[in-house]
């Protein structure tokens, strides 16, 4: 029988390796491939090449990289820029999943060697549902690495043509396979924060490359200046931190008002938000819904998934309403719908009707 071929994308990390180590083992062919995205130090950047060029050496895999910074730069870079401009906090990694690795990977793959089949050391796990005829994205079995919530990009063909290794292994189990496979990255730290972050510093810091400071007030929904500020794009919904306004209770950021460049502050509890509606949405594990839906909703990496309704609004999206209010619904983010651990779809956070610009 012919040997299964596989094609890994390779960030130069422990998961990455370990999760080409793990196919090598099951008897795949498999294929190294590095997207190089941008200069500089950390994973995904010219410092990871050599790192997974060494893991390629080991397994006595072939190793390719593609020059993808121009697709970077265009998908991620600017897209954050023009974000941030407009006063919300765009989540760079899920559009970076879908534009810049997957896709582009699959492509390449399939153009370039005739193969269907890629994989990551992303923490997440595909099925498939004979009744739905679908494939099912699913968190991982280590929820605390679970990455499934930066994967609500996807579509039906990348998850047929993708295998996830690590899925079903812990952290701690990853580190120990890669030590057993005595993998030169089996030790290496793992990555703190966004790779823009990572790149450059700190988001300040990236930021301030692209966007000019501008001086603004800090204001409260009454109006009244309490502070000012040197650009909205140095803030998000629901931060708290670095304000530099000595109040009686503690202010969080309530709003981000780019046209009249004022960044809008009150207590928590008018953080809190009942709702929100939600564009631009991708249906991973089921067709769009027709009818109200009760499932769970994570706002953010990380934070619990919340009982909500999802309520179809119009062919650009969905209302989701929290079965109880919540803090920090940050426009931008993603929010990603899930049924216990099948993740349905996803879409991206819009600013309240109530706070939009001018109000
Ligand atoms: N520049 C890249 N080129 C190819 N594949 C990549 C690249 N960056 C990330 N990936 C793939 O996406 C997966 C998840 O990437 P992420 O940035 O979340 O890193 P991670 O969880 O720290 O994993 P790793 O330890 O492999 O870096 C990686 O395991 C890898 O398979």
């Amino acid at each position: 029988m012919a040997q299964k071929r596989v094609v890994v994308g390779l960030s130069g990390g422990v998961d990455s390796s370990t999760a080409a180590a793990c196919l090598v083992t099951a008897g795949y062919e498999v294929i190294g491939l590095t997207l190089w995205l941008m200069p500089g130090k950390g994973q995904c950047c010219s410092e990871g090449m050599v790192d997974a060029a060494r893991i390629c050496e080991q397994l006595n895999i072939p190793h390719h990289v593609v020059d993808m910074r121009e697709v970077f730069q265009g998908q991620i870079i600017d897209y954050l820029v023009a974000g941030y401009g407009q006063g919300v906090t765009p989540l760079p990694c899920s559009q970076c999943n879908r534009w810049v690795k997957f896709a582009p990977m699959l492509q390449y793959a399939q153009q370039t060697w005739g193969i269907d089949r890629i994989a990551t050391g992303h923490y997440a796990q595909i099925t498939y549902n004979s009744l739905t005829q679908r494939y099912e994205l699913r968190r991982a079995v280590d929820r605390t690495k679970d990455q499934s919530y930066f994967l609500y990009t996807l579509n039906q063909e990348h998850l047929a043509a993708t295998l996830f290794p690590l899925g079903g292994y812990t952290k701690a189990q990853t580190r120990e396979l890669a030590a057993q496979y005595g993998l030169a990255t089996a030790a290496k730290p793992e990555s703190q924060d966004l790779c823009l972050v990572e790149s450059h510093g700190s988001m300040s810091a990236f930021l301030d490359r692209y966007v000019a400071p501008q001086t603004g007030e800090i204001v409260n929904q009454r109006g009244q200046v309490l502070g000012q500020h040197q650009g909205v794009h140095h803030y998000t919904v629901g931060q708290r931190r670095g304000l530099g306004i000595a109040a009686p209770e503690p202010l969080y950021v309530l709003a981000l008002d780019a046209p009249r460049n004022r960044v809008v502050v009150g207590y928590r509890q008018e953080a809190l938000a009942p709702d929100c509606r939600v564009d631009r949405l991708n249906w991973v594990s089921m067709a769009p819904p027709t009818t109200p839906l009760a499932a769970q909703v994570q706002i953010r990496y990380q934070a619990p998934a919340v009982d909500c309704w999802v309520i179809p609004a119009d062919e650009n999206g969905v209302m989701v309403q929290f079965a109880e209010p919540q803090f920090g619904v940050t426009p931008g983010q993603a929010a990603v719908l899930y049924q216990d651990d099948v993740l349905l779809g996803g879409g991206i956070i819009q600013t309240p009707s109530d706070k939009s610009p001018g109000w």
